[in-house]
């Protein structure tokens, strides 16, 4: 049987996301193996793409239409999509993505609907050549890339207009930020050497961000652990840790432990202990430490419940990386705008609270735990730690000098640091730092 189009495939994964709430790694997985592998990067790009700028397709795609289609022809729907974006990213080959989408809805199956797709099409194609901007008249939600729940708790926290910029720079191609463990000028050379740009990252002394983004193995030293893939945001936490030689350090939700492996770099003579609560992902942490050839102690268990694994030695540091809204990094994982809802906020806000207090307990007087979200909510960062200042009077927020984010405070106390995705930049995080008297 003649394998699918990447436009058909395109299709299908999407299917598996927007319909079934597949994750786009796992969906990708199962959709790739069927593709050509000179298509595979294709699918990629374009599933990507449409998930990135889903809410502003969608509207196009909705006032192009004379009537909805039939739930029973999602993959029409979604086909659509895929067709909208080629022709909203490359232009001068317009009417040959026409044909493609076509030419896919026979391949699915679907020959009923290419009469539909190439007159929507190619109305789509004529207002791009007589420069109509098929976004003006759409909702500011969908104008921002970002579902309208999304819009809606970004703008109470931080007014529209940000909401708007923080849609569009999350709706952005994202560099690939390599972490260097030695001296990032001489790595920088020697990829220089071998005919691969990249450029120092603004604020982390580490990072390098590699003009094209290509595979880990053709990077130099990458197997020995010289150099990992890491964004510029998650490389400040080895400062924030304030690390020095003996100290016990507890990475409490570590896989897939890029963070442990950066802690273990820059100070080799810690005593780390790694807990995650996932089995397979902690099977990553272990990997990423055997590439560095470093060690720590890891236990799969509930950074909330530390009765269960805690030898009750205390720490001098710690780091509470928890899992989060993920908003921060939405740029990488655009399924989550898919996949989040609303209610999972709460939940999720609940969890960290409970993470937090658990931990607070196993951290020495006088040690430092370091409170970190890849969240651009409010109610996960800052607020989360002045609820968190309320209910432990042992506990203060250290007030960062760094020339990165915004200081949060609430009356005039301050409470972390809210890092906003930047394009072509870093991603969206939170750091506060919590000192035990
Ligand atoms: C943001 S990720 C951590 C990323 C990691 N620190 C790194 O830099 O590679 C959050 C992690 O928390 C884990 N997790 C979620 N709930 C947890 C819990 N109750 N206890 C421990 N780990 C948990 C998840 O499995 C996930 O691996």
């Amino acid at each position: 049987m003649p394998r699918l189009s990447p436009e058909a495939l395109t299709a299908q994964l999407l299917l598996s996301v927007v319909g079934q709430g597949v994750s786009l790694d796992a969906a990708l997985g199962r959709v790739l193996s069927q593709a050509q592998p000179v298509h595979r990067g294709l699918v990629q790009a374009m599933g990507y793409e449409v998930l990135r700028h889903y809410e502003a397709l969608v509207f196009w795609r909705d006032s192009l239409l004379e009537r909805p289609i039939p739930a029973k022809s999602a993959i029409i729907a979604l086909l659509l999509l895929v067709g909208l974006e080629r022709i909203r990213g490359a232009r001068r080959e317009a009417s040959r993505s026409v044909n493609s989408a076509v030419q896919a809805a026979r391949e699915l199956g679907h020959p009923w609907a290419t009469g539909l797709l190439n007159a929507v099409l190619r109305r789509a194609v004529r207002q791009i050549e007589e420069g109509v901007d098929p976004f003006a008249q759409a909702p500011s939600a969908a104008g921002a890339r970002l579902p309208q729940w999304l819009f809606d708790a970004l703008t109470v926290d931080w007014g529209e207009a940000r909401a708007s910029a923080l849609g569009s720079a999350l709706a952005t191609h994202p560099p690939m930020t390599l972490r260097v463990a030695g001296d990032r000028a001489a790595y920088g050379e020697q990829l220089s050497s071998i005919e691969i740009e990249a450029n120092p990252t603004a604020f982390s002394t580490r990072g390098l961000n590699l003009v094209h983004p290509m595979d880990v193995d053709r990077l130099p030293g990458f197997a020995e652990g010289q150099v990992s893939v890491q964004d510029e945001a998650a490389q400040w936490v080895v400062d924030l840790l304030d690390l020095a030689p003996g100290q016990h350090v507890l990475d409490a939700c570590s896989a897939p432990g890029g963070k442990t492996l950066a802690m273990l770099q820059h100070q080799p003579e810690s005593n780390v202990t790694a807990v995650d609560i996932d089995t397979t992902r902690m099977a990553r942490v272990q990997e990423n430490l055997e590439r560095g050839q470093v060690f720590a102690r890891l236990i799969v268990g509930d950074a909330g419940a530390p009765q269960d694994w805690w030898d009750g030695q205390p720490f001098d540091r710690i780091l509470a990386d928890v899992p989060c809204s993920a908003t921060g990094v939405i740029r990488r994982h655009p399924d989550i705008k898919r996949l989040r809802r609303p209610e999972d906020l709460p939940v999720l806000v609940e969890r960290q609270a409970v993470i937090l207090d658990a931990l607070w307990s196993l951290l020495k007087p006088g040690g430092r735990m370091v409170y970190a979200t890849c969240s651009i909510l409010d109610r996960e960062n800052s607020a989360q730690v002045a609820a968190f200042l309320r209910r432990h009077g042992d506990a203060r927020a250290l007030p960062l000098s760094v020339d990165w984010g915004e200081p949060r405070q609430i009356d005039g106390q301050f409470l972390g640091q809210q890092v906003f995705p930047v394009s072509e930049g870093h991603d969206g995080f939170f750091y506060a730092v919590l000192e035990k008297n």
